[in-house]
């Protein structure tokens, strides 16, 4: 998978004459897009699903393009949990599919890692083995015929050199044909056949199945599409088998069991909705959330997701595209001598990698603890080394574990993992280690870029100076794209990267991720009878975090928001890295309003600095939001100014001209414009008061 920008180009070069990929026909001399190695009208680039033109950034499987919510819907796969996308490693219980984070026992929330027991009750209350013997069972005892959970368990079955002396399991379907042997249980509700074990020729390895048990997967690979016969090959074969398989202990299982007859058997508990189990309905006002949709058309569904409606499939198909995990644990076979091959009550859990993510779940015994890179507020940072493979990366640990601690770590975690650039620091996976979760990401070796900065002793020349800046707009747009305000963005949290000198954006704790499509989120809300007045505004008055330094003044003055807080940031980072100094107001001339004291800040620092890049900083730390640039645009303006202080080309039409005295011009027009304003209030009032006094003559009259 890769998800990339979209690299345009005005004009093409005359030596490549190969057409656009999607049309065939020639680019002649138009704009065009480069993407997977070749060009396309920008026209015909296009999702390959819903055939949507493809806008700045795209994805990209086996030669297709998709926009995001096709790549997610054909690919990805909803947590039990927290119902959020999937896009990192994940955690099986079953069917279900989980974030590691949101694997927890909803008792003692330890964290459930690879391998622990867990059990599964009525596909939603998630438990690890210990509180579930505790609690759950006790319970049951006591209560005999109270209903009994649906459980979801691996089995392990030890390999056997001859099948006839394990015994046979006899498996059966909706769709098996009268001739054979098996005979027929039932679809689910989804039209998935069930296939159930529906006799047992019993031999103490086999004790842990039950007649009845639905079986979900073999060897970690979901039996959805396979046939019959090919179910019933695997789990009769000699090798090792592990099968998770699904166990209604409800009294109706049970009686099909006594009679034994081939009753259909499908899962009945109280919580089994005909929804996909990827969809689980939440409130809408919980942005990032996935509420349900009616089915747009058989067998697909609509959801929104992020408050965009996202198609998704049910999960056969999911699973049988998107995700072909590759089962850490079957791949050896189980320590266990075979006569303790029992399956207890409980699951175990198991760890996969969406393959669409490098992301990893890692062992505490797999990596070699280095030094302690630095501390934060919540934990630290630690350098490790890869035991087997010498990667060095960085396990971010809590030393905190309050809730807003936990809290705080978690939403990094959930923000970075979405993540995919070469300017954002790379989430790699997640540690367990004493029931706790740890994160893992790349390390960046070089330091930080306040430090360089800092560091007097090393020259740093203006073009790597604006390659800097330029390498921070470039991951800072991508974070835009994905709707995410970082709301943290200073010199300390942009990493820099020996080889290539590259920066990289990191420390996602304060980011805030916003609601992708506003008009999705009106619709939601006005459904729901909600004002949705409120909601469509993009600026929000969300809370007031970040360093001081680097704050907007909105921020500051704590009025509403948005992304452009981040543009203001940035335009202190340029600051910092024109003038080389701490972005403390001691040494970086700041104005009553908190915006930048571009005069004093002009007669101080820029004696040899190239004017544009003063106007930039000019440009991004305008009080006015909406009069900063997106990051999109500053893309472009960083790319050329770099074009203009590497080789001469002329500067971007928007950063010519004197720096002071555009700050000069748009101050003054500023305050003519909030003088107006002032002058104005009062007027609507007066109207009103006025159309009253008239209302009442008219009355009176
Ligand atoms: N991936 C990394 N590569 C290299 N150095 C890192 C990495 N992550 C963190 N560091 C170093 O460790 C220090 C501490 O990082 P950490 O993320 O724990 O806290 P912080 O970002 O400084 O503070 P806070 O999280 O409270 O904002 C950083 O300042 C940085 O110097």
């Amino acid at each position: 998978m890769q998800w990339s920008p979209k690299e345009m180009s005005a004009s093409r070069p005359a030596e490549t004459p190969q057409g656009c990929r999607g049309c065939g026909e020639a680019i002649g001399n138009k704009p065009y897009v480069q993407a997977l190695n070749c060009d396309w009208h920008p026209n015909c680039f296009r999702c390959s699903v819903c055939q949507r033109c493809l806008s700045n950034w795209y994805f990209e499987k086996e030669g297709q393009l998709y926009c995001r919510p096709d790549y997610w819907s054909k690919f990805g796969s909803a947590c039990n949990g927290c119902s959020q996308l999937i896009t990192g490693p994940l955690m099986v219980a079953g069917e279900h599919r989980y974030h590691p984070e949101c694997f927890q026992c909803q008792k003692c929330q330890t964290y459930i890692g690879d391998g622990d027991t867990y059990a599964l009750v009525e596909r939603s209350k998630l438990f690890c083995g210990t509180c579930y013997k505790a609690v759950t069972r006790p319970l049951l005892t006591a209560t005999p015929h109270r209903r009994k959970p649906h459980c979801i368990q691996l089995v392990e079955i030890p390999p056997t050199p001859d099948r006839n002396q394990r015994g046979a399991v006899h498996v059966a379907t909706d769709q098996s044909p009268v001739s054979h042997r098996y005979s027929l249980t039932t679809l689910d509700r989804l039209g998935q056949p069930l296939i159930t074990i529906t006799e047992l020729d019993l031999s103490p390895e086999l004790e842990s199945l039950k007649i009845g048990d639905r079986i979900l997967e073999v060897n970690g690979s979901t039996i959805k599409d396979k046939t019959l016969e090919e179910v019933d090959a695997l789990v009769n074969s000699r090798d090792s088998i592990q099968l998770t398989i699904e166990r209604d202990l409800s009294p109706l299982r049970v009686n099909t069991e006594a009679d034994g007859r081939n009753t259909p058997t499908t899962v009945t508990t109280p919580t089994v909705s005909s929804s996909s189990s990827t969809t689980t309905p939440s409130t809408p006002t919980t942005p990032s959330s996935i509420s349900e949709n009616s089915p747009s058309s058989e067998g697909d569904k609509t959801v929104i997701i992020n408050d965009t409606p996202v198609k998704l499939r049910p999960k056969a198909s999911l699973r049988a595209r998107g995700h072909s995990p590759t089962r850490r644990r079957s791949k050896s076979p189980s320590p266990c001598p075979p006569s303790r091959q029992k399956s207890v009550d409980l699951g175990r859990s198991a760890s996969f990698h969406n393959q669409s993510q490098d992301h990893r779940v890692f062992r505490g015994t797999d990596l070699i603890h280095g030094e302690v890179l630095g501390q934060g507020f919540f934990g630290q940072a630690v350098k490790v080394t890869h035991k087997v493979t010498g990667e060095v990366m960085v396990i971010k640990e809590l030393f905190k574990f309050d809730e807003e601690a936990q809290k705080s770590f978690l939403h990094e975690v959930s923000v970075l993992r979405k993540l995919d650039h070469p300017n954002v620091l790379r989430f790699l996976g997640v540690l367990y280690r004493d029931k706790k979760l740890n994160m893992v990401t790349e390390y960046i070796d070089g330091g930080t870029l306040s430090e360089i900065l800092m560091d007097h002793d090393t020259a740093v020349s203006w073009v790597q100076r604006a390659k800097f800046i330029k390498d921070i707009s470039a991951g800072m747009s991508y974070l835009h794209s994905m709707n995410i305000i970082h709301r943290d963005l200073n010199s300390r949290n942009c990493f820099i990267r020996k080889s290539d000198q590259a920066v990289v954006v990191a420390d996602f704790g304060l980011a805030k991720i916003l609601p992708r499509n506003p008009e999705v989120f009106r619709m939601q809300t006005e459904k729901n009878g909600r004002s949705s007045k409120k909601r469509f505004q993009r600026k929000k008055r969300h809370t007031v975090v970040g360093n001081p330094y680097w704050m907007a003044p909105e921020m500051l003055n704590g009025k509403v928001y948005d992304e452009k807080v981040d543009v203001f940031s940035y335009g202190i980072i340029i600051c910092e890295v024109i003038a080389r100094v701490s972005a403390d107001p001691e040494d970086l001339p700041r104005c009553l309003d908190f915006g930048l004291n571009v005069d004093l800040f002009h007669k101080k620092f820029c004696k040899e600095c190239p004017d544009p890049l003063l106007m930039l900083a000019v440009h991004c730390s305008q009080l006015e939001p909406d009069k900063r640039p997106t990051f999109d645009n500053l893309n472009h303006l960083t790319e050329a100014l770099v074009l203009h202080i590497e080789h001469g080309m002329k500067a971007p039409q928007e950063l010519q001209g004197n720096p002071v005295d555009f700050y000069h011009k748009v101050k003054d027009s500023l305050y003519a414009d909030k003088a107006r304003d002032k002058s104005t209030t009062g007027s609507p009032k007066r109207k009103t008061s006025r159309c009253a006094i008239e209302d009442q003559n008219k009355g009176s009259s």
